[in-house]
């Protein structure tokens, strides 16, 4: 069997959530309705719902895709057997110690992405449609004959080392590390890997959808720009053969077997499509007065929670920046917040871990668990000269902040490469109290 390739990759389209149009056959669209009595080319129409169809406009989400077989013909499904990507959550023990682990291993026996999935740690589930699951891949092959969907979230994300062609239903997309990728609930896609061994991080979404947050007094502008976010033209592949569906389902992972290639939409339109974002692009705010602003200063993009102002889950990241605050401790604070905090890093380092932190790997910092710069971190800017700025350059670290506890999976618990003495970068912090006679 060869691997199909797609017929036609254009550029993207540009915008978040905007009414697209996009064929890679002129005149397949039909024009003025959705769903004609013979679509043009022999081909079949078919609508994918992202939100209830009573859905407020502005939350609405759908899209009408114009393909060479409906979705619906595939073989049933049957288990698909690959342990260590799930949303089990509920029965690790839940620890409030701070949390750290080393990059994933990459692997040595042939991993695909979707092989390559490794559950860390989650909360909620798709049944009640809100918390997340966050796992890293550790993959070096593409995925061959294979395609995957998730019907229980949608999927952000986040690669780290090597970058990832995403060939979906609606066009490909090419993300390599400091952008991320999204790509919404149900849309089948097949991640090929340009560079060989790669690594990243998965946050599945169960709540709302990812959008862009309000500014506020911020403005019209800034953080992430709307214009930024790329969306791909539509791409085909017309393929017949041995193929392979993996679904996610409920937790659980499902395979069915396709006599063709899923990745045949030739032509679609509508506001429900995977888009990509790189994080390079975001507009950094910060203080230029005094004192380190609340992280959510550097929120990209947030899935709302049924509570105005508090979050199922929201992406923020630690880009390059300045700071110029004066009489301030610089970097991030010694804090306990009542949202939970699970972070990687993409690149450099990050301004509150001198050292451990590495590229690739992660950290959770749970609801009400205190935290913050390493005892190396405390002391530099402690006693730093704020009369001249310091940049931060060559920097990338994000963070999956949620509302609910991030519960540990047993398998990151019990992972090699978890930094088992992780707390003891605050155990040089010195007592400097001196009370006034
Ligand atoms: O814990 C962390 O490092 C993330 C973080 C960064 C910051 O600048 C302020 C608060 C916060 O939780
Ligand atoms: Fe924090």
């Amino acid at each position: 069997m060869t691997e199909p390739s797609t017929s036609r990759i254009a550029g993207y389209l540009s915008g978040f959530g905007n009414e697209f149009a996009t064929e890679a056959e002129p005149g397949t669209l039909p024009v003025g309705q959705n769903s004609p009595q013979r679509v043009a080319h022999g081909l079949y129409a078919e609508q994918l719902s992202g939100t209830a169809f009573t859905a407020p406009r502005s939350e609405n989400r759908r899209s009408w895709l114009y393909r060479i077989r409906p979705a619906a013909m595939h073989g049933s499904f049957e288990p698909f057997d690959q342990p260590r990507f799930h949303d089990d959550f509920l029965h690790g023990p839940v620890t409030p110690d701070q949390l750290r682990w080393n990059p994933s291993p990459l692997p040595e026996a042939p991993t695909d992405f979707v092989e390559g999935l490794f559950t860390v740690a989650g909360n909620g589930s798709a049944g009640a449609q809100q918390g997340v699951g966050i796992h890293v891949y550790a993959a070096n092959a593409s995925m061959r004959g294979r395609f995957f969907y998730s019907a229980d979230g949608e999927l952000l994300i986040v690669p780290q080392q090597g970058r990832l062609r995403i060939a979906t239903e609606m066009g490909v997309i090419e993300a390599e590390p400091q952008e991320i990728a999204v790509i919404p609930r149900g849309v089948r896609f097949r991640v090929e890997l340009p560079d060989g061994p790669s690594r990243g991080y998965v946050c599945e979404n169960f709540g709302a959808q990812l959008r862009l947050p309000d500014l506020g007094p911020i403005g019209a502008n800034g953080l992430a720009n709307p214009r930024d976010f790329l969306t791909p033209q539509a791409a085909y592949e017309d393929a017949e053969g041995e193929f392979e569906l993996v679904a996610k389902f409920q937790g659980h992972l499902w395979r069915a077997r396709l006599g063709h290639s899923p990745l045949d939409v030739v032509a679609w339109h509508g506001n429900y499509a995977p888009y990509k974002y790189d994080l390079r692009r975001f507009n950094a705010i910060g203080s230029i007065s005094f004192d380190h602003p609340d992280p959510s200063i550097f929120l990209v993009l947030t899935s709302p929670s049924d509570t105005p102002g508090v979050g199922n889950m929201d992406l923020a990241i630690f880009p390059p920046r300045w700071l110029v605050a004066q009489h301030t401790f610089r970097p991030p604070w010694f804090h306990r917040n009542v949202a939970s905090e699970f972070m990687g890093l993409v690149h450099g380092a990050y301004d509150a871990k001198a050292e451990g932190f590495a590229p690739g790997g992660c950290s959770l910092h749970n609801c009400m668990t205190g935290h913050g710069p390493d005892a190396a971190t405390f002391e530099k800017a402690s006693s730093a000269d704020l009369s001249k700025p310091d940049v931060i350059a060559d920097t990338m670290a994000f963070m999956f902040e949620t509302r609910a506890a991030i519960r540990p999976t047993r398998q990151a618990l019990d992972a090699g490469h978890r930094q088992r003495d992780y707390q003891a970068c605050w155990a040089g912090l010195k007592k400097h109290f001196a009370p006034p006679r």
